[in-house]
């Protein structure tokens, strides 16, 4: 297991954003789903040791990542939104981040490469569009090719050919890094993902391998859109059965 929580709670005064989470994350490509304000980025940020949880624990790598500089080194992450200083430049800024673990010009251009950050990496962040933060927040995580990279959100703010092109690069590093996606754009992933973990209300909804849940998933989040034939309206069953809606009449 590289994440284990037991009991984990993370509460801003009155809000329960984690309310006692138990799971265990495998090695692989886990993909963490859930609805808005479920509690996935607190979950996130718990696991890399931006928050500190308010009872309970949470261990990556076997160890507490609060504080933990040896764990915070082994793993890459991109937020959303991302969040850099505003007055460096994009090259600026990675090349402290690389340096910081001992990485130098060659792996930026790797990285600037990879996730197409080149022709900006030298302006300043304050002038960035959401996708190139998007961009130069994906270079960041993907720096040294860690062992474990979180990435919240990854396919946001991404034209669809850089959408493929990031599942592309997941999916080349599969089995060689691991990673634990939040995407509300789950649908594209769910070929490369091994284990899915849903997260609502700031609980753990499920936790598996994702060939056992695929079902589950398609029925608690693909969107069933109501579409109007010949004048009678259709809307899938959450059981995924087509019946008469008497309502509709
Ligand atoms: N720093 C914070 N201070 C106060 N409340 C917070 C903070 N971070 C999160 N929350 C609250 O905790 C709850 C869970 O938020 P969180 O961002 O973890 O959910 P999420 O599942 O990632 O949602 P989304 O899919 O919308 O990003 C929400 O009610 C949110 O408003």
């Amino acid at each position: 297991m590289i994440i284990e929580a037991r009991d984990l709670k993370k509460y801003f005064g009155s809000i329960h954003a984690l309310d006692g989470v138990t799971v265990s994350i495998p090695e692989g490509v886990t993909l963490i789903l859930g609805p808005n304000g479920g509690g996935k980025s607190t979950f996130l940020k718990l696991a890399t040791g931006v928050y500190r949880p308010t009872s309970g624990e949470i261990k990556v790598f076997g160890e507490s990542p609060w504080n933990n500089w040896r764990v915070k080194t082994r793993f890459g992450v991109a937020y959303d939104p991302p969040a850099f200083p505003q007055f460096t430049t994009g090259r600026e800024w990675l090349n402290l981040f690389a340096e910081s673990r001992g990485f130098g010009e060659d792996e930026i251009k790797r990285v600037a490469e990879l996730f197409e950050v080149k022709t900006f990496i030298d302006k300043r962040i304050s002038g960035y569009s959401s996708g190139m933060l998007k961009r130069l927040s994906l270079a960041q995580a993907f720096i040294g090719k860690p062992e474990l990279i979180f990435l919240d959100e990854p396919l946001a703010n991404i034209d669809f050919d850089s959408m493929e092109k990031v599942i592309e690069i997941i999916e080349d590093m599969r089995g060689k890094t691991n990673f634990v996606i939040i995407s509300h754009i789950w649908e594209p992933l769910m070929p490369i993902v091994d284990w899915v973990v849903v997260i609502g209300n700031g609980k753990l909804v499920l936790s598996g391998k994702a060939e056992n849940v695929q079902e589950e998933v398609e029925r608690l989040f693909k969107p069933h859109i109501r579409r109007k034939r010949g004048g009678s309206t259709e809307a899938p069953s959450p059981s995924g059965q087509e019946g008469p809606h008497p309502a509709n009449g």
